[in-house]
């Protein structure tokens, strides 16, 4: 790209780099006259659309290569290395040609359903035998494999239905014996079993789901365009807003370890695209709703359901049974891209994503491509004009190479001209304003000072959690792309697979915007580098209370403390001043407006928050906002030198606590640092909270909870000044304190267990449990532990 980008010719650079929305036809006109008429685009294309370039199809030598290094690994009881060569043999088997293929994959299938037997992943087993069985089902190994896992888990009526099948099926005197002698053996367990067969219950696949009644309104403001609104005051925690994606994108990074349909996380039986070797999906389910019927659609065999009763017949086509699929109008988002062209998986996300709505909506439209029509997406808003020339440039080749590439899909003919080439720039540029970024949610547990220090921590899960944030994919909602930035949101956004669900986070007065974060939140970062991001990111000036009004958090997030240590004051930089004074000119009555005084006396402030920034900070409003001087005490404090030492207390902190070995002597090193930086930097500055936060995570690893607790303490005490108390922030740091105080047996855990239950809830409602099931067992654990030794 870069280098066809430097091939472009000068005029038409400048071309691009002037054109608005209005000449965007002429100007993507110029650039296509340029490119079909230039031979390294062509070859760029060729390479893009021609299969056998990246070897994404399907490769049956590699497939048996795979086969035979998995088999090698089981019978040495490599069994995860095994697991690997299957999978990795699935995803290259060709699946749809002839029956030898098929038979290739349903061998690979029970060969990797051997392996999670014997890695105890029983329900993945039996999930890896029914895909066997789609594609053959009189295969005895499989009813023989998948019998043993129902054993296994108990099921014990299905275990000797399975092992009935397989006997009939299996063709060999020796292989009818070795199903007998099982089948006695799974007599005996289930007599053996004096309970009735325990069933797991699996009551998250029924996920709850709230009505929501909110009507959402749009309404239109100066400052940020369209917006919505709720037409009734909404209680906090509700759920206001739901919806399916108009199309959606794995990103590249977790290719590997997501599904590119659902976007959870893969299991260990992963299945393939059928017909290329680039997706994976979690089941076959998300394999259809990908690729379309025409993935797993193999002819049966029926030749054993003749010799079977009809209870076992039924039974086979139940096994055999692919879940439902809620198609609707469901597009086959993968389908166009499928067949191993290289293109989807060279060209960026936002690209791909951009071919997929364009695919939808003329599917949607009956298969017109007479002109695109992105229907109910075309009023999304952008910012193509305000573009910086280098990425105008950019759009018009990808427009250009899209189309190109959609045009070689079997089906799509769609129009290669300036008006669609520039329709697609718009619709990139559409994509850039409004797509969002599916995210999960995962839990994560430190097991390793379980094993170094077992004896001190009676609950598994280990002395830290943490709650860590997984961007996964990038989706376009044609209604969620109406909600506005604030970085103090009121609303909450989340995905449940591919579903957005939106939630308020506070009570939200009727005709009030509900607002969410693009990214940046006050507390998190302050107000210029808020400004800024959305400004690179987003192409916009953030026009949100947050930036527009002072706050408490802006003030102190970066604030260094005054030289007088038995001083609370704040001093602050230039850039941090510069950036609240802008805030108060664009406020009408105040006059003087370097001076506290007024800011304080302005009647258009939010009062509360600066009579609270006030009392906490104790301004005095006879100074000026100046840089370097204590707003409470006038004195001056060399913020040059001051940042060097704090930058470098930061580093030396840093290092001793990445450093492998963490020591008495690194902690004691660690704790002075910590001492300069709370002398030099304001009491709430965001990095104390940062320093706390690594020391609890160090005294962790050494195995000493108690300061652990007492930092981490520290830590949430300085989040809870800058965010509200209730901020999601505060819950994600309360899942590692509670942790800590579960391993020291703390009775504090209970209510902070209890209070993260409480502003979890706030944020995702009656979902908490479905995206942190971990939550569960650390509320279960509290309670069972603090009831077993009455510590409450
Ligand atoms: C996803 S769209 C939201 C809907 C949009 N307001 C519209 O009219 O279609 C994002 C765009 O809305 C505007 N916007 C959203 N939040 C804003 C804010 N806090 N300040 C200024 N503009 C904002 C910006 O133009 C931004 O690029």
């Amino acid at each position: 790209m870069e280098k066809l980008k430097s091939l472009v010719p000068e005029t038409l650079k400048q071309m691009i780099a002037e054109s608005t929305t209005d000449d965007l036809p002429s100007s993507c006109s110029s650039l296509l006259d340029f490119l079909l008429h230039f031979e390294p685009f062509q070859r760029m294309v060729n390479d893009l659309t021609d299969p056998e370039v990246a070897l994404c199809g399907k490769n049956k030598e590699g497939a048996l290569e795979s086969k035979q290094k998995g088999n090698r690994c089981f019978l040495s009881g490599d069994y995860a290395n095994a697991l690997n060569f299957y999978t990795q043999a699935l995803r290259v088997a060709p699946m749809d040609a002839y029956e030898q293929d098929r038979k290739l994959v349903a061998t690979l299938y029970v060969n990797r359903a051997s392996v999670l037997h014997k890695m105890g992943l029983v329900g993945e087993c039996v999930r890896d035998c029914n895909r066997a069985l789609r594609i053959s089902s009189n295969y005895a190994k499989a009813w023989f494999r998948r019998g043993k896992a129902n054993a296994s888990m108990g099921k014990y009526e299905d275990a000797i239905r399975d092992l009935d099948v397989a006997k009939t099926a299996e063709s060999s005197v020796g292989g009818k014996k070795q199903i007998e002698s099982e089948m006695k053996i799974v007599l005996d367990q289930q007599y053996k079993a004096a309970s009735p067969s325990t069933r797991h219950n699996q009551n998250n696949s029924n996920m709850l789901d709230e009505p929501h009644q909110m009507k959402l309104q749009c309404v239109t403001t100066p400052e940020k365009g369209k917006g919505l609104a709720s037409t009734v005051d909404i209680p906090q925690a509700s759920l206001v807003h739901t919806e399916d994606p108009f199309a959606t994108i794995i990103l590249k990074h977790c290719r590997e370890t997501h599904c590119h349909y659902c976007l959870n996380e893969l299991p260990a039986d992963k299945v393939p695209c059928t017909s290329c070797s680039i997706p994976w999906y979690c089941s076959q389910k998300c394999c259809i709703e990908a690729g379309g019927e025409m993935c797993c659609d193999y002819p049966n065999n029926q030749s054993i359901h003749k010799y079977l009763p009809d209870n076992l017949q039924k039974y086979i086509v139940e096994a055999t049974l692919i879940a439902d699929s809620e198609r609707d109008d469901q597009i086959s988002e993968h389908k166009h891209e499928c067949k191993g062209v290289p293109w989807p998986a060279v060209l960026p996300s936002e690209i791909v994503l951009a071919g997929r709505v364009l695919v939808n909506s003329i599917i949607k439209r009956g298969g017109s491509t007479d002109s695109i029509n992105l229907g109910e997406i075309s009023d999304l808003s952008h910012h193509y004009s305000k573009m910086p020339p280098e990425s105008k440039l950019e759009l018009h080749i990808f427009s250009a190479v899209l189309s190109c590439c959609l045009q070689h899909c079997n089906g799509f003919e769609i129009p290669i001209n300036g008006i669609s080439i520039s329709q697609i720039v718009i619709l990139i540029s559409q994509i850039r304003v409004n797509s969002m970024t599916v995210v999960r949610m995962k839990f994560i547990d430190q097991h390793e000072l379980v094993d170094q220090f077992g004896n001190l921590s009676s609950w598994e899960g280990g002395p830290t959690s943490n709650v860590e944030q997984v961007r996964v994919g990038q989706a376009i909602y044609a209604s969620g792309s109406l909600f506005n930035h604030s970085c103090r949101p009121n609303i909450h956004a989340y995905f449940l697979s591919r579903t957005l669900h939106i939630r308020t986070t506070e009570y939200v007065s009727a005709g009030c915007p509900l607002e969410l974060s693009y990214g940046p939140q006050v507390g998190q970062w302050d107000c210029k580098d808020r400004i800024k991001f959305l400004e690179d990111e987003y192409s916009f000036r953030c026009q949100c209370t947050g930036c527009s009004k002072m706050n408490f958090s802006d003030l102190v997030l970066n604030a260094f403390h005054c030289v007088k240590l038995n001083c609370s004051g704040i001093v602050l930089e230039s850039s941090v001043i510069n950036c609240e004074k802008e805030k108060l000119k664009h406020l009408p009555n105040i006059i003087n407006t370097d001076s506290i005084v007024s800011l304080l006396q302005a009647e258009e402030l939010n009062i509360d928050d600066i009579n609270k920034a006030a009392n906490d900070m104790q301004i005095n409003s006879f100074y000026q906002l100046n840089p370097g001087y204590c707003l409470k005490c006038g004195s001056y404090r060399d913020l040059e030198s001051s940042s060097v030492a704090a930058n470098n207390c930061i580093r030396r902190l840093q290092n001793s606590i990445d450093s492998k070995n963490v020591s008495s002597t690194t902690l004691l090193g660690a704790l002075s640092s910590l001492g300069v930086l709370r002398s030099t930097l304001h009491a709430y500055n965001r990095r104390i909270a940062e320093a706390e936060d690594n020391l609890a995570q160090a005294f962790c690893l050494v195995g000493e909870l108690q300061p652990a607790m007492e930092h981490c303490k520290a830590s949430i005490e300085i989040l809870e000044k800058l965010y509200n108390l209730n901020h999601i922030v505060i819950g994600y740091e309360l899942v590692k304190l509670s942790s800590i105080q579960l391993s020291l047996r703390d009775s504090g855990a209970v209510d902070s267990i209890d209070r993260l239950y409480q502003i979890f809830s706030c944020y995702y409602g009656s979902h908490t449990d479905v995206i942190f099931p971990d939550l569960q067992f650390l509320r279960k654990e509290g309670k069972t532990y603090f009831a077993k030794y009455q510590l409450t």
